[in-house]
């Protein structure tokens, strides 16, 4: 996820020759695009003075292992801004102390081409101007929220962070149906990945109501009918209760408990 915001801040030229990369396993494609953005790439941790925003990105279970360092690197000015799912703004002023501003924000991987979505939760350090970084950062990247309750932020992780991987899998089951129908499987992924890539694109900049393009599609007693009464059942006019949804809301309610446990 890290890798994702980077590339989008690269290409938006909100990275610049002050920034500094720490990945002790970086690949070679984005130890290029740092470099080439004149990043510092893995500098030693005491030599670097203390930076305006640390941005933590690395996997929930091995925060502590990094947090180490990230406490010698920070001012007492220095903004943290971490994407970890489940990790507590309570955990970080552990580490940090209370006073430290801290930004609990949870992104989704649409960041790398500047379309991502992030909620953001602030410890009560976080000033007007913190924000305001914090808010031009993710902004550069895509869509940003800010909510006053930590306690949404897990249900933010199942639905926005976890979400592209549902629309993926989407994309993969529509290929597999296709197969299933008949067509060869070069053009059941074309059409499965137009069919997804061109609904959200058109759902986007119609700004329309999901339920009212779904209807748009439909035609009475035509194919899309016949298919929607296996994903709705009986429920066309209520988009809550049909087993599509029944299966996604179990499926986000897993990813929320999962988000509460990785807290550690
Ligand atoms: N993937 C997603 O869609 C989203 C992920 N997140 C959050 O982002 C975080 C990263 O997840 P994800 O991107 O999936 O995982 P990745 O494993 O892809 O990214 C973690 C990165 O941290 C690097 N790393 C490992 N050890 C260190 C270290 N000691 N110092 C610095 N960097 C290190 C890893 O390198 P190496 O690969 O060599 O180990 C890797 O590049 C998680 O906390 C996750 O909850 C949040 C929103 C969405
Ligand atoms: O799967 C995960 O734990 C991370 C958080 C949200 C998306 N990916």
């Amino acid at each position: 996820m890290g890798g994702a915001m980077l590339e989008g801040w690269i290409q938006n030229g909100v990275a610049g020759p002050a920034g500094v990369v720490i990945d002790p396993g970086v690949g070679d494609r984005m130890a290029g695009l740092v470099r080439e953005a004149g990043l510092l790439l893995n500098p030693e941790v005491g030599k670097v003075p203390a930076p305006r925003v640390i941005v933590l990105a690395v996997k929930p279970q091995m925060m502590d292992k990094v947090l180490a360092d990230a406490v010698r690197m920070a001012g007492p000015g220095t903004l943290i801004l971490s994407v970890a799912a489940g990790k507590t703004v309570a955990g970080f002023e552990a580490a940090f102390g209370a006073s430290q501003p801290i930004i609990r924000a949870m992104p989704n991987t649409p960041a790398a081409i500047g379309r991502g979505m992030t909620v953001c939760y602030p410890n009560a350090a976080v000033s007007g101007d913190d924000r305001a970084l914090a808010t031009m950062l993710l902004r550069a990247v895509g869509e940003v929220a800010w909510v006053e309750d930590e306690g949404l932020m897990d249900a933010v992780t199942a639905v926005s962070g976890s979400g592209p991987a549902y629309v993926f899998h989407l994309v993969e089951a529509m290929t597999r149906g296709g197969i299933d129908a008949g067509l060869p499987e070069e053009l059941a992924v074309k059409l499965a990945r137009a069919t997804v890539a061109g609904a959200g694109e058109l759902m986007r900049r119609s700004g329309e109501d999901a339920g009212e393009l779904r209807r748009n599609v439909t035609s009475p007693n035509g194919t899309t009918a016949a298919a929607l009464d296996v994903l709705m059942g009986d429920h066309q006019g209520d988009p809550d209760a049909g087993p599509m949804a029944k299966l996604l809301s179990e499926a986000i309610a897993a990813a929320t408990r999962r988000s509460r446990e990785l807290a550690g």
